[in-house]
């Protein structure tokens, strides 16, 4: 049994960070993630004027329910969507003028549907270039709430940034969602609004689910961070198709992420899985079985299941996953080149992906500079060495050690 010691989910640091900086008091994050996207979270506020003591071990966040503390700042978030969609929403809530830029992918990601909610609640937000995209400036000036209809079809983001938002607002929010993505993510939104103070009644109503946010902001906690579900899937991944077996301490029954799930996905393949209360353990036990899944609530773990797919005795089928072409790559294209490059059999549609069993060959992986494409493509290699990766680097969006981990992984067993 290999036990594995995952680094702390990036969702809920990111969560965490909006939850600190807008609560009275200070709150004490342990064991939160430090990478490439929650340090542009983190970054962006000290940018803000928020001050943040950070030690490997917690970090230190001082509240400021008024908002940032500087009249005016230019933030830089990076690659991160969570930051990019976050922290503007955040300092819509103060007073000041805030420019928001992001790199050359963020900057193509849609923000539209969150700009256009902060627009219908009367905040001047402007976009540079194009509409609906960064950058953009926030003329910020509080928001007072009410009433809102959202689309977060394409991202569940949208709807936790405003979730994230209402205790800030005067009046609060009442926000009728008619779709949803990512479903999950807003559970992690809502049980951690929990934890620093603020209730959220959820509903089904004819015209869609709807939230009722209260107003009269947070209160600071001591807020221990969950392991990262989605980084645990490469090493459960790698167990069901080393035949091995891998132990996640952390990660258990109560856990908040729904990538979690992954480990259920395994299992119909054919791997053992056991969900303990505090801790997860998968075993490849023979050869995976083929499949037909739906990944909607679950779909970073896409790449996951379609880099093990062409070892599966059956073709994998995943559906319903969408918005996977709009995040840091166009994912489905991304995985079903560098399968084909592979030598693998492989066909999309608009929302899905099918993979037909097959020998990858090893090829360089273009990775677009996404993470997720080299930690799925990274468990590939357990069984087609010779894989290599244009920038293997990317991986510090989330996880800046893994390549040093999964190096580990492999000497301990001997692959
Ligand atoms: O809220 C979050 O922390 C996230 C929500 C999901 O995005 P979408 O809702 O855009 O699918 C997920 O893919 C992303 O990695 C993190
Ligand atoms: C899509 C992702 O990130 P984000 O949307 O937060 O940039 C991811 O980490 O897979």
């Amino acid at each position: 049994m290999t036990a594995v010691e995952i680094p702390g989910s990036k969702s809920i640091t990111a969560r965490a960070l909006f939850l600190a900086a807008a609560a009275e008091g200070v709150t004490t994050l342990r064991r939160p993630l430090s990478s490439d996207d929650t340090e542009g979270f983190a970054q962006g506020l000290d940018t803000l004027g928020y001050r943040i003591e950070r030690t490997a071990a917690a970090w230190r966040v001082e509240g400021r329910p008024a908002g940032p503390a500087v009249p005016e700042a230019e933030v830089y978030c990076r690659d991160g969507a969570t930051t990019a969609r976050f922290l503007p929403t955040l300092a819509a809530a103060g007073h000041g003028t805030y420019r928001f830029d992001a790199s050359a992918q963020m900057r193509r990601r849609p923000v539209a549907p969150l700009t256009r909610a902060l627009r219908d609640l009367g905040v001047d937000l402007r976009h540079e270039e194009a509409e609906g995209h960064h950058p953009l400036t926030v003329l910020a000036d509080g928001v007072r709430g009410g009433e809102l209809t959202l689309d977060a079809g394409q991202s569940s983001q949208y709807l936790t940034a405003l979730l994230l938002l209402g205790p800030l607002t005067r009046d609060g929010l009442r926000i009728t969602v008619t779709r949803l993505v990512s479903a999950p993510y807003i559970g992690i939104t809502l049980a951690m609004m929990r934890d620093f103070g603020v209730e959220v009644k959820r509903e089904r109503t004819p015209a869609g689910e709807l939230f009722e946010v209260p107003p009269g902001g947070y209160r600071a906690a001591d807020y221990p961070i969950e392991p990262d579900a989605s980084t645990a899937s490469y090493f459960f991944a790698a167990a069901a198709l080393a035949g091995r077996e891998v132990t996640v301490p952390g990660l258990g029954r109560d856990a908040l992420q729904g990538d979690l799930r992954f480990v259920d996905v395994l299992r119909r393949m054919g791997a053992r899985v056991d969900v303990g209360a505090d801790r997860t353990t998968v075993a490849g036990e023979g050869p995976l079985g083929g499949i037909t899944v739906n990944m909607r609530d679950i779909s970073d773990t896409m790449p996951t299941l379609a880099a093990i797919a062409p070892f599966a005795t059956g073709p994998v089928r995943i559906e319903d996953v969408h918005n996977t072409r709009v995040k840091e790559c166009d994912r489905l294209e991304a995985c079903a080149d560098n399968l084909r490059a592979m030598g693998v059999t492989v066909a999309t549609g608009d929302d899905w992906i099918e993979i037909r069993p097959g020998t990858p060959r090893p090829a360089e992986v273009t990775t677009h500079s996404d993470h997720r494409i080299v930690m799925s493509f990274a468990v590939t290699s357990l069984r087609t060495p010779g894989i290599t990766f244009d920038d293997p680097g990317c991986v510090r969006k989330t996880f800046p050690g893994f390549h040093e981990a999964f190096a580990a992984l492999r000497a301990e067993w001997g692959v």
